[in-house]
């Protein structure tokens, strides 16, 4: 159970956190629409950009089913030396992809999501490291996902079958042979990114030397299958999701609101009671009166800023395929429990929490580092919660250099 805390009544400003922080950060905004017009949805067929592509062919799915024509996308930093031991698998969460840093543009909706950890002199020195980064099989920035075109030519939508985390795993696996990684001195993800990392770990063990699991589970608990369970919804009851089939819709129209408001749920669970209640309280947004039902509290604004905002860069079908493979993740399934599988990883093992994550809890933390012989537990402190692996770099950078450090000491870039 989180510590009792005070709510305070009144909003109070926020300590600086980050080494890169966006100009607007913590200011509470002019109001704005919660959904956005269909037409600033995110469609296929963006710019490739920096980005790569390796065709890796058929995958006989998990689930049961094949899913042909597999095309993985992903983003590269650095060099691979002639030993090729100092290559770094990055592993996004949910709603990431492979622009792990950068710049937004064309190909990116967004600037990388991981600024301060990867580049030259970062905690991930791409000096020293090959860093390697793959959109997840089943998303919507250049993998194969819903949106792509079946072999008929017309998109997947509901036809594109069930994937899981082993699936993925073996999209990317077979992504590493394409590109001459035979093992990764780290495998490094967060969040449903963490969810790959120990996938990797179990089923190709002699390819991974080190793995750091963040603020993630071995297997998806009932309480995050629930809060997924309502996002769900949200997508499916939107009239023009129309079952997954909205891709080719004469009106040009996606379900928008319904994932808006699936990322608002989402949103919630990211970040900590704690924090919504001191930074946001009861304020009401600028201007705006909640008494007589016209308006919101600041609160209200804030999700449905980062609703829209996902909604104008995220594909629904991607993120109902994802959510269907995280809440289907266990280690442990066929393989004798979670337990008999985390026993079976030979990585050195680096595993972190965020002490205020209420959806990926420091429990399920502590259970991988017991799990996995020898591994490190670090709990980190964060007011945010669980996007604290996302913020909180000041903390995380250190953490994850030195453990770099340890699994790969002297790699050479020649
Ligand atoms: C591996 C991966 O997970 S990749 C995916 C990661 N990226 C995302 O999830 C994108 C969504 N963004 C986020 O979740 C967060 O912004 C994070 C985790 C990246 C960073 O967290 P923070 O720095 O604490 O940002 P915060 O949650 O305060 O959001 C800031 C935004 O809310 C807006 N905002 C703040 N208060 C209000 C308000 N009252 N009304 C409306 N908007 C508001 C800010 O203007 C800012 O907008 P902008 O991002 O468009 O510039
Ligand atoms: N903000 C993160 C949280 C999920 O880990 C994402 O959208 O991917």
């Amino acid at each position: 159970m989180p510590e009792p805390y005070d709510v305070p009544v009144t909003s109070q400003p926020r300590r600086a956190r980050r080494t890169v922080a966006p100009a607007a950060r913590g200011q509470v905004r002019t109001p704005e629409v919660s959904v956005l017009p269909a037409s600033a949805a995110w469609r296929p067929g963006r710019p490739a950009g920096d980005r790569k592509f390796v065709d890796v062919g058929t995958l006989d799915l998990d689930g049961g089913g094949e899913l042909p024509g597999v095309r993985m996308a992903y983003e590269t930093w650095g060099t691979l030396n002639a030993r090729g031991d100092n290559a770094v698998l990055v592993l996004h969460a949910l709603t990431g992809d492979s622009h792990v840093v950068g710049e937004a543009g064309p190909a990116h909706p967004t600037p990388g999501w991981w600024p301060a950890m990867v580049g030259p002199g970062r905690p991930i020195d791409t000096n020293r490291y090959f860093v390697v980064a793959p959109n997840v099989l089943g998303g919507c920035q250049g993998s194969t996902g819903p949106a792509s075109p079946a072999p008929d030519g017309a998109p997947w939508g509901s036809r594109f079958p069930a994937l899981t985390v082993r699936d993925q795993v073996e999209a990317e696996i077979r992504l590493a042979d394409a590109i001459g990684v035979t093992q990764w001195a780290l495998v490094i993800g967060a969040s449903m990114g963490g969810h790959r990392v120990l996938e990797w770990a179990v089923t190709a063990p002699d390819r991974v030397r080190g793995l750091a699991a963040i603020a993630t589970a071995a297997q998806t608990s009932g309480d995050q299958i629930a809060w997924a369970h309502a996002q769900l919804g949200a997508i499916r009851a939107d009239p023009a999701f129309r079952g997954g089939d909205y891709y080719d819709a004469p009106d040009g129209e996606g379900p928008t609101a319904g994932l808006a408001i699936a990322r608002q749920i989402a949103h919630t669970t990211y970040r900590s009671a704690r924090e919504l209640d001191t930074r946001f309280g009861r304020i009401p947004q600028r201007a705006e009166n909640p008494l007589d039902g016209s308006g919101r509290y600041a609160v209200q604004s804030y999700l449905d800023h980062h609703g829209s905002k996902l909604a104008r860069r995220f594909d629904a079908g991607s993120y109902v395929a994802l959510t269907q493979s995280m809440i289907t993740h266990d280690i442990g399934r066929d393989r004798g429990g979670v337990e008999t599988a985390l026993a079976s990883v030979t990585a050195r093992a680096l595993v972190i929490a965020v002490d205020s994550d209420r959806l990926f809890l420091p429990a399920h933390s502590a259970r991988i580092a017991r799990g996995i012989p020898d591994a490190d537990l670090h709990v980190m402190h964060s007011d945010y919660g669980h996007d604290g692996f996302l913020i909180e770099f000041d903390t995380l950078g250190p953490i994850v250099a030195a453990f770099l450090g340890e699994v790969a000491p002297a790699v050479r870039t020649s």
